[in-house]
């Protein structure tokens, strides 16, 4: 297994920046590529990201550009850091430019709307890369706690095993914990579904409802990930793991969520267009996998009807009260059936 000491950051948003400082703090050069001029300058000069962790020191081994060539160049690892429905955007545009061994890192958490791809599919057909080469980061990792040194374990998912243990040994610290796995699968749809289950624990939140209909929504949204999961071939193991019930529990109750948030606004009586220009332009992604996932549930036969009353809520203009109320009055079933 080769080590790995040079990577670039595709992305210097939350979590691009936060992982960029995990990986500076685990002993790597690690160069950005960020949108914005003004952010990269501020990254190389001044070692902050104040539009996105402010207050946040990063590292001095991170430099920083807006140009994507100077970024690539040399990477043995490339950190795609941007939001999943414009991942294949970016990525078309970088592709010519990426190193052919490098390992592609994928940190994004969603199913694309259209294709009904995961990240990692993406990433395959756009980069033209074996599955092998793709790692999934994924599990409890707000990227402000993280930024801040405060201990995390995550997940890197990779069907090889050497390229998981090869992003584990470059981003291992003493705050961040990387645990490897081989189940790609379980562990994207863990990421992209937690994020739809977060808006509804954020709705509830707003509606004025306590701790147990928190506590359903979470579980109850286990239970249809998992569900999802079974059927396309995922390890049931998974979702009572970090990419499963550890991002549920951190997405669903924390105030640091954007989607929790996002959906708390909504439970208040904003309209989608308010909770939308409250974001700061940051990517809440369960608004749009949403309609993604549930696309893809309806497709294989599987019931979501957590994340199908969210898409009607953010999508068809549904009043989140008789959301929960037409939740609630589904025909009675058995728990695991
Ligand atoms: N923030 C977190 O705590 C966190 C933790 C784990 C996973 N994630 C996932 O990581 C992914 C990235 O999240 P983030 O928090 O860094 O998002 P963000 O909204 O904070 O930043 C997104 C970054 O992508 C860049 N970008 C490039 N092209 C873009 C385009 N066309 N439209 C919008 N942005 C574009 C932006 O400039 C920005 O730097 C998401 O899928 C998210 O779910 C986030
Ligand atoms: O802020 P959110 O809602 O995008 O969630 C961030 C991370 O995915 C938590 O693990």
């Amino acid at each position: 297994m080769a080590e790995v000491q040079r990577v670039t950051v595709l992305g210097a948003g939350s979590w691009g920046t936060a992982f960029a400082k995990v990986l500076g703090d685990a002993g790597r050069d690690v160069t950005m590529w960020a949108r914005r001029p003004e952010v990269a300058a501020e990254i190389r000069e001044r070692h902050l990201n104040s539009s996105y962790l402010p207050g946040i020191e990063l590292p001095e081994r991170i430099t920083a550009t807006a140009d994507p060539a100077e970024a690539l160049d040399g990477a043995q690892a490339v950190v795609l850091a941007v939001p999943s429905q414009t991942l294949r955007t970016n990525l078309s545009e970088w592709s010519g430019l990426l190193p052919p061994d490098a390992i592609l890192v994928s940190l994004a958490k969603g199913v694309e709307l259209g294709t009904l791809k995961r990240m990692s599919e993406v990433i395959a057909e756009i980069a033209r890369v074996d599955d092998g080469q793709i790692v999934v980061v994924s599990g409890p990792n707000l990227a402000k706690e993280i930024a801040l040194g405060q201990p995390a374990a995550a997940v890197l998912a990779c069907t090889d095993h050497d390229n998981a243990k090869a992003i584990q040994q470059a981003s291992f610290n003493q705050y961040f914990r990387p645990y490897t796995n081989t189940d790609v699968v379980g562990c994207e749809l863990g990421g992209a579904c937690k994020n739809v289950i977060a808006l509804s624990c954020g709705m509830a939140a707003g509606l004025g409802l306590g701790t147990n209909t928190t506590a359903t929504l979470i579980t109850r949204g286990l239970a249809e990930m998992a569900r999802l999961g079974a059927k396309l071939g995922a390890d049931p193991l998974t979702f009572a793991g970090l990419a499963g019930v550890g991002d549920l529990v951190a997405t669903c109750s924390s105030p640091l969520s954007r989607n929790r948030t996002f959906g708390e606004r909504l439970g208040r009586g904003e309209t989608l267009e308010q909770a939308l220009a409250a974001t700061g332009g940051q990517v809440a992604e369960g608004v749009k996998s949403c309609t993604s996932i549930r696309e893809l549930a309806m497709g294989l036969g599987v019931d979501m009807p957590i994340t199908d009353a969210m898409h009607r809520v953010c999508h068809e203009g549904v009043d989140p009260r008789r959301a929960g109320a037409e939740l609630l009055g589904r025909s009675q079933k058995h728990e695991w059936s």
